[in-house]
Protein backbone atom coordinates (compact mmCIF):
# COMPACT_ATOMS: atom_id res chain seq x y z
CA UNK A 1 0.00 0.00 0.00
CA UNK A 2 1.43 3.83 -1.02
CA UNK A 3 1.15 5.85 2.03
CA UNK A 4 -1.16 8.35 0.79
CA UNK A 5 -3.90 5.76 0.86
CA UNK A 6 -2.32 4.73 4.79
CA UNK A 7 -2.23 8.48 5.43
CA UNK A 8 -5.41 9.52 6.02
CA UNK A 9 -6.25 6.28 8.37
CA UNK A 10 -2.74 6.87 10.14
CA UNK A 11 -4.13 10.34 10.93
CA UNK A 12 -7.08 8.87 12.88
CA UNK A 13 -5.26 6.44 14.66
CA UNK A 14 -2.72 9.61 15.90
CA UNK A 15 -6.04 11.44 16.82
CA UNK A 16 -7.19 8.13 18.91
CA UNK A 17 -4.67 7.53 21.00
CA UNK A 18 -3.03 10.87 21.40
CA UNK A 19 0.55 9.72 19.54
CA UNK A 20 2.74 12.73 18.29
CA UNK A 21 3.65 12.02 14.10
CA UNK A 22 6.86 14.21 15.22
CA UNK A 23 8.01 11.57 17.41
CA UNK A 24 7.08 8.90 14.96
CA UNK A 25 9.26 10.51 12.40
CA UNK A 26 12.26 10.95 14.53
CA UNK A 27 12.31 6.90 15.45
CA UNK A 28 12.16 6.49 11.80
CA UNK A 29 14.96 8.75 11.25
CA UNK A 30 16.89 7.22 14.34
CA UNK A 31 15.91 3.43 12.53
CA UNK A 32 17.21 4.99 9.25
CA UNK A 33 20.61 6.03 10.58
CA UNK A 34 20.85 2.20 12.51
CA UNK A 35 20.18 0.70 9.31
CA UNK A 36 20.76 -0.18 5.65
CA UNK A 37 18.31 -0.94 2.48
CA UNK A 38 16.62 -4.49 2.74
CA UNK A 39 16.59 -6.35 -0.30
CA UNK A 40 12.79 -7.11 -0.67
CA UNK A 41 13.27 -9.85 -3.02
CA UNK A 42 13.79 -11.90 0.47
CA UNK A 43 10.26 -11.71 0.87
CA UNK A 44 9.91 -13.10 -2.06
CA UNK A 45 9.17 -17.32 0.11
CA UNK A 46 5.83 -14.84 0.33
CA UNK A 47 4.80 -14.73 -3.31
CA UNK A 48 1.38 -16.33 -4.31
CA UNK A 49 1.68 -18.49 -1.47
CA UNK A 50 -1.31 -19.31 1.51
CA UNK A 51 0.57 -17.52 4.82
CA UNK A 52 -0.75 -17.98 7.96
CA UNK A 53 -0.61 -14.25 10.05
CA UNK A 54 0.24 -15.52 13.75
CA UNK A 55 -1.12 -13.61 16.37
CA UNK A 56 -0.27 -13.99 20.21
CA UNK A 57 -3.55 -14.87 21.14
CA UNK A 58 -4.77 -17.62 23.46
CA UNK A 59 -5.47 -20.27 20.45
CA UNK A 60 -2.04 -19.90 18.50
CA UNK A 61 -0.50 -22.95 19.41
CA UNK A 62 -4.00 -25.01 18.72
CA UNK A 63 -4.54 -22.97 15.67
CA UNK A 64 -0.99 -23.98 14.47
CA UNK A 65 -1.57 -27.17 14.66
CA UNK A 66 -4.74 -27.13 12.56
CA UNK A 67 -3.18 -24.90 9.95
CA UNK A 68 -2.60 -25.89 6.33
CA UNK A 69 -0.74 -22.51 5.54
CA UNK A 70 2.60 -22.54 3.40
CA UNK A 71 4.23 -19.92 5.08
CA UNK A 72 3.93 -18.26 8.68
CA UNK A 73 4.53 -14.57 9.54
CA UNK A 74 4.87 -14.12 12.93
CA UNK A 75 3.77 -10.76 15.19
CA UNK A 76 6.16 -10.42 18.11
CA UNK A 77 5.29 -13.01 20.53
CA UNK A 78 3.98 -15.43 18.49
CA UNK A 79 7.47 -15.95 17.16
CA UNK A 80 7.74 -17.64 20.50
CA UNK A 81 4.50 -19.98 20.56
CA UNK A 82 6.20 -20.95 16.79
CA UNK A 83 9.42 -21.96 17.93
CA UNK A 84 8.39 -23.98 20.99
CA UNK A 85 6.11 -25.94 18.44
CA UNK A 86 8.94 -25.91 15.61
CA UNK A 87 6.97 -24.40 13.56
CA UNK A 88 9.52 -22.48 11.10
CA UNK A 89 9.08 -18.53 11.21
CA UNK A 90 9.21 -17.28 7.41
CA UNK A 91 8.96 -13.09 8.30
CA UNK A 92 8.78 -12.03 11.72
CA UNK A 93 7.00 -8.62 12.55
CA UNK A 94 7.97 -6.63 15.95
CA UNK A 95 8.00 -3.16 17.64
CA UNK A 96 10.64 -5.08 20.43
CA UNK A 97 8.43 -5.00 22.64
CA UNK A 98 8.71 -8.21 23.96
CA UNK A 99 11.48 -10.74 23.59
CA UNK A 100 14.38 -8.67 22.04
CA UNK A 101 16.19 -12.00 21.87
CA UNK A 102 13.48 -13.70 19.50
CA UNK A 103 14.61 -10.90 17.02
CA UNK A 104 18.81 -11.64 17.24
CA UNK A 105 17.88 -15.53 16.84
CA UNK A 106 15.30 -15.06 13.88
CA UNK A 107 17.97 -12.39 11.75
CA UNK A 108 20.70 -14.35 12.92
CA UNK A 109 19.65 -17.64 10.80
CA UNK A 110 18.74 -15.47 8.33
CA UNK A 111 15.23 -14.84 8.94
CA UNK A 112 13.82 -11.05 7.90
CA UNK A 113 12.67 -9.00 10.53
CA UNK A 114 10.50 -6.28 9.87
CA UNK A 115 11.61 -3.87 12.84
CA UNK A 116 9.28 -1.43 13.18
CA UNK A 117 10.29 2.28 15.01
CA UNK A 118 7.62 4.57 16.40
CA UNK A 119 7.31 7.49 19.02
CA UNK A 120 6.91 5.11 22.26
CA UNK A 121 10.00 2.33 21.53
CA UNK A 122 13.03 4.57 20.25
CA UNK A 123 15.07 3.49 23.42
CA UNK A 124 14.53 -0.24 22.57
CA UNK A 125 15.70 0.60 19.09
CA UNK A 126 18.66 2.24 19.95
CA UNK A 127 19.52 -0.24 22.10
CA UNK A 128 18.16 -3.10 19.96
CA UNK A 129 19.18 -2.62 16.48
CA UNK A 130 22.77 -2.20 16.38
CA UNK A 131 22.91 -5.91 17.96
CA UNK A 132 21.08 -7.13 14.90
CA UNK A 133 23.31 -8.47 11.35
CA UNK A 134 22.22 -5.68 8.31
CA UNK A 135 20.80 -8.08 5.89
CA UNK A 136 17.51 -9.30 7.25
CA UNK A 137 16.37 -6.57 8.64
CA UNK A 138 13.84 -4.47 7.01
CA UNK A 139 13.19 -1.35 8.54
CA UNK A 140 9.40 0.09 8.95
CA UNK A 141 7.51 3.19 10.10
CA UNK A 142 3.65 4.24 10.41
CA UNK A 143 5.03 7.67 9.57
CA UNK A 144 6.17 8.70 5.83
CA UNK A 145 8.25 6.32 4.83
CA UNK A 146 12.33 7.46 4.05
CA UNK A 147 15.27 6.23 2.57
CA UNK A 148 15.10 2.51 3.12
CA UNK A 149 11.96 2.37 5.92
CA UNK A 150 9.45 1.16 4.42
CA UNK A 151 5.44 1.63 5.86
CA UNK A 152 3.38 -0.81 3.80
CA UNK A 153 0.24 -0.53 5.88
CA UNK A 154 -0.99 -1.45 9.51
CA UNK A 155 -0.33 -0.46 13.14
CA UNK A 156 0.03 -3.06 15.26
CA UNK A 157 2.16 -5.92 14.73
CA UNK A 158 -0.30 -8.39 13.66
CA UNK A 159 -2.27 -6.50 11.05
CA UNK A 160 1.53 -4.44 10.10
CA UNK A 161 2.31 -8.20 9.19
CA UNK A 162 -1.01 -8.80 6.76
CA UNK A 163 -0.54 -5.66 5.29
CA UNK A 164 3.55 -6.82 4.70
CA UNK A 165 2.43 -10.20 3.07
CA UNK A 166 -0.28 -8.43 1.03
CA UNK A 167 2.87 -6.16 -0.59
CA UNK A 168 4.78 -9.47 -1.09
CA UNK A 169 2.57 -10.97 -3.04
CA UNK A 170 0.81 -13.69 -0.61
CA UNK A 171 -2.12 -15.55 -2.65
CA UNK A 172 -4.51 -16.00 0.60
CA UNK A 173 -4.05 -15.04 4.43
CA UNK A 174 -5.35 -16.93 7.36
CA UNK A 175 -4.74 -15.84 11.11
CA UNK A 176 -3.68 -18.29 13.80
CA UNK A 177 -3.94 -16.55 16.89
CA UNK A 178 -6.15 -14.33 16.83
CA UNK A 179 -9.16 -13.10 19.54
CA UNK A 180 -10.31 -9.77 19.42
CA UNK A 181 -12.83 -10.06 22.42
CA UNK A 182 -9.62 -11.36 24.62
CA UNK A 183 -10.96 -10.69 28.19
CA UNK A 184 -6.97 -11.35 29.38
CA UNK A 185 -5.87 -7.79 27.53
CA UNK A 186 -5.92 -4.88 28.99
CA UNK A 187 -7.84 -1.57 27.87
CA UNK A 188 -5.05 -0.55 25.74
CA UNK A 189 -4.38 -3.48 24.05
CA UNK A 190 -8.16 -3.83 23.78
CA UNK A 191 -8.06 -0.79 21.58
CA UNK A 192 -5.04 -0.91 19.45
CA UNK A 193 -7.11 -4.96 18.65
CA UNK A 194 -9.69 -2.92 17.33
CA UNK A 195 -7.83 -0.86 15.03
CA UNK A 196 -6.06 -4.28 13.83
CA UNK A 197 -9.84 -5.81 13.52
CA UNK A 198 -10.46 -2.18 11.00
CA UNK A 199 -8.03 -2.65 9.25
CA UNK A 200 -7.34 -5.97 8.54
CA UNK A 201 -11.86 -5.32 7.43
CA UNK A 202 -10.03 -2.44 5.33
CA UNK A 203 -7.51 -5.56 3.77
CA UNK A 204 -10.14 -7.84 2.64
CA UNK A 205 -11.85 -5.38 1.12
CA UNK A 206 -8.81 -4.15 -1.12
CA UNK A 207 -7.90 -7.95 -1.56
CA UNK A 208 -11.34 -9.05 -2.44
CA UNK A 209 -11.01 -11.80 0.08
CA UNK A 210 -12.92 -12.68 3.35
CA UNK A 211 -10.75 -13.68 6.05
CA UNK A 212 -12.47 -16.30 8.46
CA UNK A 213 -11.04 -14.61 11.65
CA UNK A 214 -13.52 -11.26 10.97
CA UNK A 215 -16.74 -13.36 10.70
CA UNK A 216 -19.39 -12.34 13.26
CA UNK A 217 -17.57 -9.19 13.19
CA UNK A 218 -18.24 -7.36 10.03
CA UNK A 219 -21.29 -5.28 10.90
CA UNK A 220 -19.44 -4.10 14.13
CA UNK A 221 -16.35 -2.65 12.94
CA UNK A 222 -16.30 1.03 11.78
CA UNK A 223 -15.39 0.17 7.88
CA UNK A 224 -11.97 2.15 6.67
CA UNK A 225 -10.94 4.45 5.96
N1 LIG B 1 -5.75 -11.76 21.77
C1 LIG B 1 -4.65 -11.20 21.32
N2 LIG B 1 -3.71 -10.77 22.17
C2 LIG B 1 -2.56 -10.21 21.71
N3 LIG B 1 -2.28 -10.03 20.40
C3 LIG B 1 -3.19 -10.43 19.52
C4 LIG B 1 -4.39 -11.03 19.93
N4 LIG B 1 -5.08 -11.33 18.85
C5 LIG B 1 -4.34 -10.92 17.81
N5 LIG B 1 -3.20 -10.37 18.19
C6 LIG B 1 -2.15 -9.82 17.31
O1 LIG B 1 -0.91 -10.39 17.70
C7 LIG B 1 0.11 -9.39 17.67
C8 LIG B 1 1.25 -9.76 18.58
O2 LIG B 1 0.82 -9.65 19.91
P1 LIG B 1 1.81 -9.35 21.14
O3 LIG B 1 0.97 -9.30 22.36
O4 LIG B 1 2.97 -10.24 21.07
O5 LIG B 1 2.23 -7.97 20.63
P2 LIG B 1 2.75 -6.62 21.09
O6 LIG B 1 4.21 -6.57 20.91
O7 LIG B 1 2.13 -6.14 22.34
O8 LIG B 1 2.07 -6.04 19.84
P3 LIG B 1 1.59 -4.64 19.51
O9 LIG B 1 2.69 -3.78 20.08
O10 LIG B 1 1.53 -4.63 18.05
O11 LIG B 1 0.25 -4.48 20.18
C9 LIG B 1 -0.61 -8.11 18.03
O12 LIG B 1 0.06 -7.02 17.43
C10 LIG B 1 -2.01 -8.31 17.42
O13 LIG B 1 -2.06 -7.79 16.13
N1 LIG C 1 3.52 6.01 18.87
C1 LIG C 1 3.12 4.74 19.01
N2 LIG C 1 2.92 4.00 17.93
C2 LIG C 1 2.54 2.72 18.03
C3 LIG C 1 2.33 2.14 19.29
C4 LIG C 1 2.53 2.95 20.43
O1 LIG C 1 2.34 2.49 21.59
N3 LIG C 1 2.92 4.24 20.27
N4 LIG C 1 1.95 0.84 19.37
C5 LIG C 1 1.80 0.12 18.30
C6 LIG C 1 1.38 -1.28 18.37
O2 LIG C 1 1.32 -1.71 19.65
C7 LIG C 1 2.04 0.63 16.95
N5 LIG C 1 2.37 1.99 16.93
Amino acid sequence: MEFETFEPVYESILADFGFDRASDERARDVLAELTTPFNESRLSVLDGEHVAICGAGPTLAADLDASDADRVVAASSAAAVCRDRDVPVDVYITDLDGEPELAGDLAAAGTPVAVHAHGDNVERVRSVVPQLPDGPVLPTTQAAPVAHVRNFGGFTDGDRAAFLADHAGAARLSFPGWTFEDPDVGPMKRRKLRWAARLLGWLERLRDERFVVLDGLRDDIEPLP
